[in-house]
């Protein structure tokens, strides 16, 4: 054995050009050769089972491979994290019925810049006091080179098997964008990983909205088990999913037979061959759990680095899959109530481009207009709509506001016809771009009945000519006109009409005064105009008149009536009427004006009927 400095001098000769794993089996030999110990070893730790090392680089073949740590001296090396050196004697640190030669033994933990444990120097010689006591202190530096150059062989390691992962999550996200469905891609994800990491039994389940689990995928594990989680309620100490979910984070039970929160389901897990349970919480961009990640071992076992790398990076992969599925789901809802209100809404739904292209219609729009969806897609606003020019309507377009507007308008069908449409139109972003979404609703029947609401309320249905409103609302603006052109306003009343009701019925006399309506309305003038005031009385205005030319009109009215008698229903029905004429005076206002004819009228009457009195101013 060299003495310490030419230990440390040695040592450094044969390893200073060395790199990683030659570095380490530099070291080795170096180590064997200059103290003559006749196995020199490191080893690693093994992912699986816990409290196992395989050697890595040795100096001789005689070493184990890979062995159980228990009952061997290398376990007190590696669980208390301490260097040990044994100069004889060491067979006795071994267990009971493992049978050994080795008399010395040194051995150095590995330990990675977190203090985590990686693996061991180890030293071993059948001789006594082989090892010298400086032995710790000399070879103390290249101990902690070893330990970086096998953390850095881990690290180079585990960052090529995450470009492999990373591939592999690359590829499944291209799958989803293509349209795998989630149920399909989650069973691929766990297939791929229990494929690569025998032993491994993994499991997604669900948070659902009352906090409960739902296994999604869990392909090697006992249905029986998996059914018992279904339903389960997260909370602080339910096994390792419900807890991780519950917490927000990753929950390691090494060994399910001892984790106080498997205490209520030991039993189960010895049932299911079921040693540990290692789960991740799937949380979302949004912070929203939508489940776990949960990894098995048959025995007992604790996550390595690299597993929880896997773990972790696997949660990550799944919570970009199950955000995206559940904003795609509730897209696809909302996508289908979008287009369900725009297929069957009452009211016909559009969205117009800037240039006048419509890019939606409903089926409403389709049935008001008489296109096909096809045909609508080729036309433009212009082709719809009628009594405005197509500069007009690309301003309007360009005009519309966010709050919108509503209006009236004409459409243009298919068949040509125009209806009337009430319009609701206002600016919205589609895609990054202005577009118009409009409603349209027809009106015609409404405007149509609007049209008979007003004729009802200023007609006389019996005769059409106005009613005795209207008459009495045009002689007012007759007279509030500032010029007041000469006015004669006629009464006139049928003589005798109650026997016509009386002799023929009720209906003769409605036709009556349907006849007599209708000789009025020929001998009126443009400007002038007649109403019905009540029962068998009627009023006619005529603007602009002179006395005389009211007198003739009056006669030749009279005569008309005089001489072309009703035939109704085969018979001859005689008419005569009398009509009192006031001409429009200084100071008149529409009462005096009206009483004045029907004094006359009244007058016309006592003097026999059939004739036409004017009473003098
Ligand atoms: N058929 C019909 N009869 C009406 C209507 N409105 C009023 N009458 C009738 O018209 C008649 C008017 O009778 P009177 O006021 O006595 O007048 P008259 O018989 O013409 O006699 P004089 O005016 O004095 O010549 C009544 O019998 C009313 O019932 C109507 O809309 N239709």
């Amino acid at each position: 054995m060299p003495t310490a400095p030419s230990l440390r001098h040695a040592l450094l000769d044969d390893t200073a050009a060395a790199l990683g794993r030659d570095y380490l089996q530099q070291l080795v030999n170096s180590l064997a050769r200059h103290s003559g110990a006749q196995l020199v070893f490191i080893s690693q730790q093994l992912p699986l089972p816990v409290r196992h090392v395989a050697v890595m680089v040795a100096s001789s073949h005689r070493h184990p491979g890979r062995y159980a740590l228990a009952g061997t001296p290398c376990e007190q090396v590696i669980s208390r994290q301490q260097a040990i050196v044994h100069s004889s004697g060491v067979n006795r640190h071994f267990a009971a019925e493992q049978d050994t030669a080795w008399q010395s033994f040194a051995g150095w933990p590995l330990l990675d810049k977190h203090g985590h444990c990686m693996g061991h120097l180890a030293l071993f010689d059948e001789r006594a006091n082989l090892l010298p006591d400086t032995l710790l202190q000399d070879i103390a530096p290249f101990v902690t080179r070893a330990a970086a150059e096998l953390q850095r062989l881990e690290h180079e390691r585990i960052s090529s098997s995450r470009a492999s992962w990373d591939a592999l999550h690359s590829h499944f996200l291209r799958q989803y964008i293509q349209g795998q469905p989630l149920p399909t891609l989650l069973g691929d994800v766990v297939g791929h990983i229990e494929q690569a990491l025998p032993g491994w039994l993994c499991s997604i389940l669900q948070v659902d909205d009352t906090q409960c689990l739902r296994p999604l995928v869990g392909p090697s594990l006992p249905q029986a088990y998996t059914a018992l989680i279904d339903g389960l309620a997260i909370g602080p100490m339910v096994g390792s999913c419900g807890a991780a979910a519950w917490h927000r984070k990753r929950l390691v039970a090494e060994d399910l037979q001892q984790h106080p929160n498997w205490a209520p389901y030991r039993e189960q897990a010895r049932q299911f061959a079921l040693g540990s349970c290692w789960s991740e919480p799937i949380i979302d961009s949004k912070g929203k759990v939508h489940g776990t990640f949960a990894v098995y071992h048959h025995a007992p076992s604790a996550p390595t680095l690299e597993a929880i790398t896997v773990i972790e990076d696997t949660a990550r992969l799944l919570a970009v899959l199950m955000e995206n599925d559940a904003n795609r789901q509730a897209l696809d809802s909302r996508t289908q109530w979008y287009q369900a209100i725009l297929q069957n809404a009452a009211d016909a739904l559009s969205i117009i481009d800037m240039e006048g292209c419509l890019l939606e219609a409903s089926d409403s729009l389709c049935k008001l207009l008489g296109y096909s969806q096809a045909e609508l897609r080729q036309l433009r606003l212009w082709d719809l709509v009628a009594h405005r020019s197509e500069a007009e309507l690309r301003e309007q377009l360009q005009y519309t506001s966010e709050q919108g507007e509503t209006f009236d308008s004409y459409n243009r069908t298919k068949d040509g016809d125009i209806i009337e449409v009430e319009v609701c139109v206002r600016r919205l972003m589609l895609d990054g771009q202005p577009v118009i979404w409009g409603s349209a609703r027809d009106i015609s029947l409404r405007k149509q009945q609007e049209r008979q609401l007003r004729e009802q309320a200023t007609i006389d249905s019996l005769t059409g000519l106005y009613n005795r409103p209207t008459l009495l609302g045009q002689l007012d603006a007759l007279l509030a006109s500032p010029s007041r052109p000469g006015l004669a306003l006629l009464m006139l009343d049928l003589d005798h009409f109650k026997q016509v009701n009386d002799s023929y019925g009720h209906a003769c006399g409605d036709a009556t005064l349907a006849h007599i309506a209708s000789q009025l309305r020929q001998l009126l003038g443009p400007q002038d105009c007649a109403g019905r005031l009540g029962g068998e009385e009627f009023c006619i205005l005529l603007p602009g008149t002179t006395p005389q030319a009211a007198q003739r009109y009056s006669q030749r009215l009279l005569d008309t009536i005089a001489q072309q008698p009703l035939q109704f229903t085969g018979q001859t029905i005689a008419l005569t009427a009398s009509i009192g004429l006031a001409l429009l005076e200084p100071g008149d206002d529409s009462r005096s004006l009206l009483a004045r004819a029907d004094m006359a009228l009244y007058q016309a009457k006592h003097q026999g009927r059939n004739r036409m009195v004017m009473l003098p101013p």
